[in-house]
């Protein structure tokens, strides 16, 4: 029986082909976690949310997303119990228009909710494998302003992620605790995450690139912290300072502590794809760091195209936590040719269309973007946010 505890050995790794598929996957800054790449037996207790038969179960089992501090052995009754969901999953494929309603949308003719009919024309083959649920890990207020020009207030990025996390966002990354001297932006997360952390209805990680960071973020209340390695050597050096196996080092390190804090941490894979100085990246590289950060105790990893230049492909199928940022913000200040980041409402758009659940309200995720769009005096960057303003706007006329 496979244990949870166990190391993967190389031969658990994806197999080239599959991160070949995922490679093809990564459009934009949309980043499959290493979960939804089917990493053997990388099994992480309440992750399971392709196998469940509503989602509502989905939603809980996301909710009470386990970590690898409460890994478990896995005994045959828990096989057992998941190929008999997984099984009876295969049977509820059908139910994938059940309504999910988004409840203050204002005309609700735009795909502003999941509807039956909304999917019935879609072919069987191209739902197949489509998650019921999707896991949004909101990146807004970190990634999304780490790259600004004009310094965000402090006051407007806590009531950036008030917003996001009460349109029902399970995971709004809050900032960083990096270097003020590397990026000037987030200078003030202690006092961000001061304000924020008595939030108690979303997950609000930090990203910590080193002791001293993650020790700055516990000691102002963060609960959740990610680490961030690359896959491309040239990227690590402009981006933290140092080359892949010195930030793995780090890691372990960060790793070490918040095990002891039982703090709960996630893993980054920047460059999956490409890389704006070395191209294109072997996937290799990208399963070696990623089952570097796996083994450490990260209890997911998200694989990012930081620079945008993956394609859609039929791997799109299946992936079921996808980081995305309100009105299209941002991007890495050190990767060269970002291009931004996926607007968190053309996803949710996109998933209600193909029926799949988010929880998140549509309405309420617009005017979150529309509040830091306002104050960054420019149009948002989600196409969704700025078609549906304008039939709002039109439909008032009349
Ligand atoms: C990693 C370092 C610190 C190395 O930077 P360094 O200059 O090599 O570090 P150092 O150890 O020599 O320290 C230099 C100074 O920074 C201080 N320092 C050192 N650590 C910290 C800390 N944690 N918090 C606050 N201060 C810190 C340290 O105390 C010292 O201060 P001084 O003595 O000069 O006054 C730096 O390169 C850095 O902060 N880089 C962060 C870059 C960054 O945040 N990039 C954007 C996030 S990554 C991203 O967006 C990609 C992602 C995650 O979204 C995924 C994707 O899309 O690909």
């Amino acid at each position: 029986m496979s244990s949870l505890e166990e190391p993967l050995g190389f031969d658990k790794l994806p197999s080239m082909s599959t991160i070949d598929r995922i490679q093809r996957f990564s459009a934009g800054a949309c980043r499959p976690t290493v979960d939804d790449m089917g990493m053997g037996n990388c099994w992480i207790e309440g992750r399971g949310c392709s196998t469940s038969n509503s989602s509502d179960e989905d939603y809980e089992e996301y909710k009470g997303e386990a970590f690898p501090w409460r890994r478990h052995v896995r005994d045959a009754s828990d096989g057992e119990a998941f190929n008999r969901r997984a099984k009876s999953l295969s049977k509820n494929r059908m139910k994938f228009g059940h309504v999910c309603k988004s409840r203050n949308l204002p005309d609700q003719h735009y795909s502003s909710k999941c509807t039956e009919r909304g999917t019935r024309g879609i072919t069987n083959k191209f739902l197949n494998g489509i998650p019921k649920f999707v896991k949004i890990v909101e990146v807004g207020p970190r990634d999304g302003l780490q790259n600004e020009k004009n310094i965000v207030p402090t006051s407007v990025k806590v009531e950036l992620i008030r917003r996001l996390v009460s349109s029902g966002l399970p995971v709004v990354e809050a900032t960083s605790f990096v270097s003020p001297k590397w990026v000037p932006q987030l200078a003030d997360a202690k006092d961000v995450m001061k304000a924020v952390c008595g939030i108690e209805d979303a997950r609000l990680p930090v990203l910590t690139p080193n002791v001293k960071g993650f020790e700055a973020a516990v000691a102002a209340g963060a609960k959740e912290v990610a680490i961030f390695a690359s896959a491309s050597e040239s990227f690590s050096k402009s981006n933290i300072n140092c080359s892949i196996e010195e930030s793995l080092a780090r890691y372990r390190a960060v790793c070490l502590a918040a095990k002891e804090h039982s703090v709960p941490v996630r893993g980054y894979v920047s460059c999956v794809v490409g890389c704006p100085v070395e191209g294109t990246i072997p996937p290799s590289k990208v399963a070696y760091v990623a089952k570097e950060l796996y083994d450490m105790g990260c209890f997911e990893i998200s694989l990012g195209d930081t620079i945008g230049v993956g394609t859609p492909g039929n791997a799109l199928m299946g992936i079921s936590t996808v980081d995305s940022s309100v009105a299209g913000l941002g991007g890495c200040p050190y990767a060269k040719g970002a291009s931004g980041n996926v607007a968190t409402e053309d996803v949710v758009y996109m998933l209600n269309g193909l029926g799949v659940k988010t929880n998140v309200d549509l309405a309420k995720l617009m005017l979150a973007g529309e509040f830091i769009s306002n104050h960054l005096g420019r149009q948002s960057g989600s196409k969704t946010a700025v078609a549906l303003c304008r039939v709002t706007a039109d439909a008032s006329k009349t």
